[in-house]
């Protein structure tokens, strides 16, 4: 028993870090995405582009089965971010191009 907690101790100091690491990548992506926001709405550009969507799934699906995960899960969670991003995108377009801090 005092083995098993030892054991799962350390995978848990592991999935402590890869969920730390998870939350640094989003908010770089974010970091990002707010800026082509306010490049798409400098520009007129619209805040969905479906055929970019639709590309990045087909690439996620694959990286996903060459990693033994899921790509239905893959393709799940790449909609959920884009869809936030499609939201801030429609917030910065409504502040002509102005973010907001966070
Ligand atoms: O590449 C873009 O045009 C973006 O706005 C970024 C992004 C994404 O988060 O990856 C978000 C919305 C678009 O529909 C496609 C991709």
């Amino acid at each position: 028993m005092a083995d098993a907690r030892a054991v799962l101790a350390g995978y848990r100091a592991s999935i402590d870090n890869i969920d730390a690491a998870l939350i640094h990548m989003l908010a770089e992506r974010f970091r990002c995405t707010k800026a082509v926001g306010v490049l798409k709405a400098e520009h007129g550009l619209p805040p969905a582009d479906p055929a970019r969507e639709q590309q990045q799934i087909a690439r996620l699906r694959q990286l996903a089965k060459d990693a033994h995960l899921d790509p239905d899960f893959a393709e799940k969670f790449l909609n959920f971010v884009v869809r936030e991003v499609i939201r801030h995108h429609e917030q910065i377009a409504a502040n002509n191009g102005v973010t907001k801090a966070g």
